[in-house]
């Protein structure tokens, strides 16, 4: 469905993505790992059409990006970034709005479809409660699942999600993942947690100073000898139910 082939990306003083090829198959969740730094956020801003490849391509259901209006793109795909907007003077319904925004035909129409579409991206995400609420006064993981109703409201083919369990407590955290998962939505996911990657991701890709080290089902790629060359960390890994679980040790 995504298909990311030879994709590099550089400043003039680093090359921060290096030839990287990955996919993302149709209805799979795919974490993208690796250490701060690693690449995540650009590769992320580059397959949402934010900024051109300089080298190799990036398809989506075998058109490529550079071919698509932002509109097209907008309406295909959905990116919840990291650090969401903090002075929107809006309700966290309006919010939730703005992603029909690339399905209007005009400033005007489609006002029913749209705000019952909102209604149902806010029920998903448990915050139905929240729809009258005015933005600023939304916590973190408020904020958080407000703008995953947004991205869901966009009815995207492909949903990018950049660590979008930050802020959230244990329970929203596996909420999240679950409800991605469930929904059946092609979704590439930047994760920092190891451990929910292997619970919830059909395959991941492990990025490393710009470039693929790693891609596959959780359970073969996440094994000590990996995080120890990726991350240095010294870890035991089990594997529980086909998933692999890491137990992290102190650093000696
Ligand atoms: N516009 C830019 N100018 C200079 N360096 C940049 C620019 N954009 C990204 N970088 C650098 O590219 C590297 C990769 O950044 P990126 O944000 O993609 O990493 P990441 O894997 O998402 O990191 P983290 O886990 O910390 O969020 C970093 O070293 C970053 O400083």
């Amino acid at each position: 469905m995504l298909d990311v082939s030879d994709v590099s990306w550089s400043v003039p003083a680093a090359r921060i993505l290096d030839r990287v090829t990955c996919a993302v198959p149709r209805g799979s969740l795919v974490g993208l790992l690796g250490p701060n730094g690693s690449g995540k956020t650009t590769l992320l801003r580059v397959v949402a059409g934010l900024v051109p490849p300089a080298q190799g391509h990036v398809t989506i259901d075998g058109d490529d990006l550079t071919g698509l209006s932002r509109r097209v793109i907008a309406r295909r795909m959905a990116l919840l970034a990291q650090y969401a907007e903090t002075d929107l003077d809006l309700t966290a319904l309006e919010v939730v709005l703005l992603g029909r925004t690339p399905h209007r035909r005009s400033r005007w129409s489609d006002g029913d479809t749209d705000l019952d579409r909102a209604a149902e991206a806010l029920a998903r995400v448990d915050m139905v409660d929240f729809a009258g609420r005015k933005w600023q006064t939304l916590s973190g993981g408020e904020r958080q699942r407000v703008q995953l109703a947004r991205a869901l409201a966009q009815e995207p083919e492909l949903l990018l999600l950049d660590e979008p369990t930050n802020h959230l407590d244990i329970g929203h955290q596996l909420q999240l993942l679950h409800l991605v998962r469930r929904s059946g939505i092609t979704a590439l996911a930047a994760l920092h947690d190891l451990n929910l990657a292997a619970m919830f991701c059909d395959h991941v890709v492990v990025l490393n100073r710009g470039g693929v080290v790693a891609t596959g089902p959780p359970v073969t790629v996440l094994t000590p000898a990996l995080l120890a060359d990726v991350y240095g960390v010294d870890a035991d890994v089990t594997v529980h139910d086909g998933r692999p679980v890491i137990a992290f040790r102190p650093p000696s």
